[in-house]
């Protein structure tokens, strides 16, 4: 791959310095997982995310497959707590991952049952895949189903967007977004942008790309990295927390940190937290958790 870095400098994109092998790996989650073999990681994530979302199913009151759009597959669950004034709720919404290619909400009810419990109303996005969706139809799908909550619930006690991985980049595009043309600014209170990835450049150049089809313009057009210096906070008190896990790759971290520096150089309330002893997918598995630190800060971050 070309060298594009000046001589005797550390390169600012190590990822063009890599042969494919190595950039297909450092772009490949399940090979860095460390307590399973990356099969059987990607089965358990699968697996705790399908059991959570069957719990949250049978315990929680909810509201399943509304449209948010009249696509196919433009639907949201939403769950509720207990007792609850539906509307004047904090809501948190979750982008799940899967490079923009796999998953869907029916699996990633992942935080519903410890978030629920304390009052929050837990809306999980489905967005159109890939190889059938394009990147930038992800994008306005995800940006109307913000708009829909915040125009369904207007008076909501706070948006709070969540995505892990693709999702992450998905929730990421929202600090861009052009609300006038949907009619409505939502309430955006915070962002948790879990293992998330902001420059798609590399991903062009990976495996990922052969049911994505990203040109060159297509990923820096959707890359947050490249745009957010630029964006203005609709609210300045809005919270941006970028979270990536101690066994995520080294691109992955490096991802993240280059996103949250280019966040404190605007005018974002970023913060930035290195996860300890969990992977890719262990790190949300775990939000099922209540005890969990991710849980925690969440819950902190909305109630503070
Ligand atoms: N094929 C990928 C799967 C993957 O990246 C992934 C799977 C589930 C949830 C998030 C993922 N990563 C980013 O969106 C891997 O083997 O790691």
């Amino acid at each position: 791959m070309m060298d594009v870095s000046g001589v005797g400098f550390p390169s600012k994109v190590p990822w063009k310095k890599m042969s494919a092998e190595e950039l297909e790996n450092q772009y490949c989650p399940s090979r860095w997982v460390v307590r399973l073999g990356a099969e059987e990681a990607l089965r358990t994530y699968s697996q705790i995310g399908i059991e959570a979302t069957t719990r949250a199913r049978a315990t929680r009151k909810s509201l399943l497959h509304v449209p948010y759009g009249d696509g196919e597959g433009e639907k949201v669950d939403i769950y509720f707590p207990d007792e609850s004034s539906e509307g004047s709720l904090p809501f948190f919404l979750f982008f799940h991952g899967g490079y923009w290619q796999s998953g869907s909400k029916d699996e990633s009810a992942f935080m519903v049952h410890p978030l629920t419990a304390q009052g929050v109303a837990v809306v999980i996005v489905a967005y159109g895949i890939a190889p059938k969706g394009t990147l930038d139809h992800m994008v306005d799908q995800v940006t109307r189903s913000v708009a829909f909550v915040q125009k369904r619930y207007p008076s909501n006690k706070g948006i709070y967007l969540c995505g892990h991985s693709a999702g992450a980049h998905l929730a990421a595009m929202m600090l861009l977004a052009d609300w006038t043309k949907h009619g409505v600014t939502p309430n955006l209170r915070g962002f948790f942008l879990v293992s998330g990835v902001f420059d798609l450049e590399p991903i062009v150049y990976t495996s990922q790309n052969v049911a994505l089809q990203l040109t060159l313009e297509d990923a820096q057009r959707n890359s947050p990295q490249l745009k957010v210096a630029q964006a203005q906070p609709v609210d300045p008190t809005c919270r941006v927390l970028v979270v990536v896990g101690q066994f995520d790759s080294p691109e992955f971290h490096r991802q993240s940190w280059e996103f949250y520096q280019t966040l404190c150089q605007g005018e974002w309330k970023a913060s930035f937290e290195e996860l300890h002893d969990v992977d890719h997918f262990e790190i949300v598995e775990n939000l099922t958790q209540k005890d969990n630190v991710l849980t925690q800060i969440i819950l902190k971050t909305i109630f503070q």
